[in-house]
């Protein structure tokens, strides 16, 4: 089975703390150990949006801020490759082929950003459908896809499941500023529509659900269903 997982910066790193990397990191492994083939997307989190926020203070427009954002991402992606053991590839991934060449040898690879005006979400989406993933898993700060921001809104309903084509309409209104949040970037979503790429989002803040999620298809998140399918998830990796 090949999984792509986007960790969220927000998940993995809010602030440094090397114990949740770890945390992250042991998951990761196991998955690889029960012969799930792996490609690990990494977000920038409360530091990527420190520098931000610094650099739009001074004038930097929204390219450059992705250019900052990018490459705290990457800083992130090299703190994970630290807390893996050998069968990662110890070098960030740039690019897709990279990482799929990664992947195809049986590695662990892990990337960060990749070009201005998305999110490491449109790269997660990107890397599932270049290596024919069987399933894409984003962990994020929010126990799946709601009809308004659960941290603000308390009277937020959790989509149990949406089609691809749904998530699209439910993204579309976010903002796409350098730094901010959403579930999944519009980008990500057209391409996952695009791809028809299984697709969960769930709260990956501990680390053992994404475990749960991709061995037993346990999880309390939201489900992407591709268009035109209703029938129920068959990829999980114990079936
Ligand atoms: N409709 C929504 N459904 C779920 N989360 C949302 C929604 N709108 C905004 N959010 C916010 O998006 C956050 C996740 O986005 P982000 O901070 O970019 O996380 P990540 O680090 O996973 O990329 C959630 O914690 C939540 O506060
Ligand atoms: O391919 C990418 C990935 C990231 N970013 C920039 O880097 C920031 C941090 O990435 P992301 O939002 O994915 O981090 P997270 O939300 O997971 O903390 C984004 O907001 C963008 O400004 C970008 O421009 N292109």
């Amino acid at each position: 089975m090949r999984v792509v997982v986007s960790i969220g910066g927000s998940v993995l790193a809010p602030d440094l703390d090397a114990r949740r990397v770890e945390g992250h990191a042991a998951v990761i492994e196991r998955l690889a150990r029960e012969g799930v083939e792996l490609g690990a997307v990494v977000g920038g989190g409360g530091v990527a949006r420190d520098y931000i926020n610094a650099a739009r203070d001074l004038g930097a427009n929204e390219v450059q801020l992705d250019q900052i954002g990018i490459d705290v991402t990457r800083i992130n992606a090299r703190l994970l490759i630290a807390a893996l053991g050998p069968k990662v590839d110890p070098k960030v991934a740039h690019d897709y082929e990279e990482a799929g060449d990664s992947i195809r040898r049986g590695d662990i690879s892990v990337m960060g950003g990749v070009m201005p005006g998305q999110t490491t979400d449109a790269v997660a989406a990107a890397l599932a459908e270049y290596v024919d993933a069987d399933l894409l898993v984003y962990a994020t700060s929010a126990d799946g896809v709601f009809d308004a921001d659960p941290n603000v809104d308390d009277s937020a309903q959790r989509y149990e499941e949406l089609s691809a084509s749904d998530l699209v309409d439910v993204i579309a209104p976010m903002s796409r500023d350098a730094g901010a949040s959403a579930p999944v970037d519009l980008l990500a979503a057209k391409l996952i529509e695009r791809s028809g790429m299984r697709t969960i989002v769930l709260d990956g803040t501990d680390p053992e659900r994404i475990e749960r999620a991709v061995m037993r298809g346990e999880h309390s998140g939201t489900d992407i269903i591709p268009d035109g399918t209703d029938d129920e998830p068959s990829y999980w990796a114990q079936r």
